[in-house]
């Protein structure tokens, strides 16, 4: 029987790859709804393409350009607008799985919505992750719903600990996989332009995590979300840089027994193992030859002059609200670099800054996460403008 989908984020990065690997399975995956942030026309053409019954977009003011746009295309899709559509949409019991990449904490009413509807979530929105902490991890097991991680470095801790017994788990220690980003070797960071933050050295991206990998705060977040996805403490997780980007993270076993997954970086890769798991089915990804593989390589990573990966593994280890606020004050900065109103390094500045000045304790509710992350980022912006002054 054909299974449905809905993708949140559906013209992003992640959206388009999954959207590739759904139609290389057209016989046994149809997609039933697609949503994105503002971007209407490029919205419409990915309904044109997949034949969604349902696209939202989540600002409400644009209903009507995306019914104008897929009228255009002569769809029968339904247009929908505003972020409760995309929570419906998130936690609608008519599909199979969602996939949840929109980008930022936007995406967190929605992977909470999917979570209290029990469903299959395909996740790649860390930053929900980051945000909901053990919040979200309690309405998953609540509500039965299940999580099959989408990040690469997750997917491959996921089915490195597939065949674990609890026992193993207790002891497991995951080491995390990072490319070290395009400044790796760069000792200078005082410079950096738009561009140069914005090519990474391996995967191709959408901006902000982009952004993210140069500063190294993605893995910061990446360290959270491991946290919380295996429920492995902090002290048993590892990051070491692996240029090559072939690793996609690994986990070690107190007999001395390491898992790794390999693979070319290539996304369509855990969008199919989340997609299929347990079955595996064909991605588009080329399979990886060993036999032509240049060296992989492995050295620690460098917390001087990246300093945002330390200040995630910091705001784990405060709890409460901090990694909300870590966040936010991330996503605030990262808008305004690309913005070209701060340097590159007022980032990692803004962030720590932030953490200083903001503390909240454990948030009882999505509710209470949103409205923290309101007040960090006021506070983020407030650091800006008064640098800028
Ligand atoms: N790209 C990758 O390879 C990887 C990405 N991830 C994670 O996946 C997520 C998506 O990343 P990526 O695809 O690169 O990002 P992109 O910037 O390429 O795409 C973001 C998507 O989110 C949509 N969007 C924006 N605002 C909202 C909103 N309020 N609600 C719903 N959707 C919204 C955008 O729509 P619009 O086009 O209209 O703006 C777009 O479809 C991030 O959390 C990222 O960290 C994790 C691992 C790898
Ligand atoms: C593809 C993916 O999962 C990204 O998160 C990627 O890992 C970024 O690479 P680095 O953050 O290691 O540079
Ligand atoms: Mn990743």
């Amino acid at each position: 029987m054909t299974k449905t989908v809905n993708i949140l984020g559906a013209t992003g990065s992640i959206g388009r790859s999954a959207l590739d690997v759904l139609s290389r399975h057209r016989g046994e995956w149809r997609v039933r709804a697609i949503a994105s942030g503002s971007r209407v026309r490029e919205l419409a053409e990915a309904a044109a393409a997949c034949g969604a019954e349902a696209a939202a977009v989540a600002d409400p003011a644009l209903k009507d350009a995306l019914a104008a746009e897929l009228r255009a295309r002569g769809l029968a899709t339904e247009a929908l607008a505003g972020p409760e559509a995309l929570c419906t949409i998130a936690g609608d019991r008519g599909a199979d799985a969602v996939v949840l990449a929109a980008s930022g904490a936007a995406g967190l009413p929605q992977a909470f919505a999917a979570a209290r509807a029990g469903r299959r979530m395909l996740l790649a929105n860390k930053e929900s992750v980051v945000c909901g902490g053990a919040l979200l991890q309690s309405e998953i097991r609540r509500h039965g719903a299940s999580v099959f991680p989408v990040d690469s470095e997750h997917s491959a801790i996921f089915q490195c600990l597939a065949a674990a017994t609890p026992g193993q788990r207790a002891s497991a220690v995951i080491w995390l996989t990072c490319s070290g980003g395009p400044f790796r070797t760069r000792l200078d960071l005082s410079n950096v332009t738009i561009e140069e933050a914005s090519t990474h050295p391996r995967w191709k991206m959408g901006r902000k995590i982009t952004v993210d990998s140069a500063t190294l705060m993605n893995k910061g977040l990446e360290v959270i979300e491991a946290r919380w996805l295996f429920d492995i403490p902090a002290e048993r997780i590892r990051v070491v840089v692996h240029p090559e980007s072939v690793i996609h993270s690994a986990v070690a076993y107190c007999d001395g027994a390491v898992m790794a997954e390999l693979g070319v970086p290539d996304m369509r890769t855990p969008i199919a193992v989340a997609l299929a798991w347990p079955q595996r089915i064909e991605s588009g990804a080329q399979p990886l030859d060993l036999l032509h593989m240049k060296p992989l390589t492995f050295e620690a990573p460098d917390t001087q002059r990246f300093p945002l990966l330390a200040m995630a593994y910091e705001a784990l280890r405060e709890g409460g609200g901090a990694p909300i606020v870590l966040n936010a004050a991330n996503e605030v900065a990262v808008e305004a670099f690309l913005g070209g109103r701060i340097p590159f390094l007022s980032i990692a500045e803004v962030c720590r800054r932030t953490l200083e000045q903001v503390h909240f304790g454990s948030p009882d509710s999505p509710e209470e996460i949103l409205e923290d992350d309101r007040r960090a980022r006021e506070a983020a912006r407030g650091l800006i403008d008064s640098s800028l002054r």
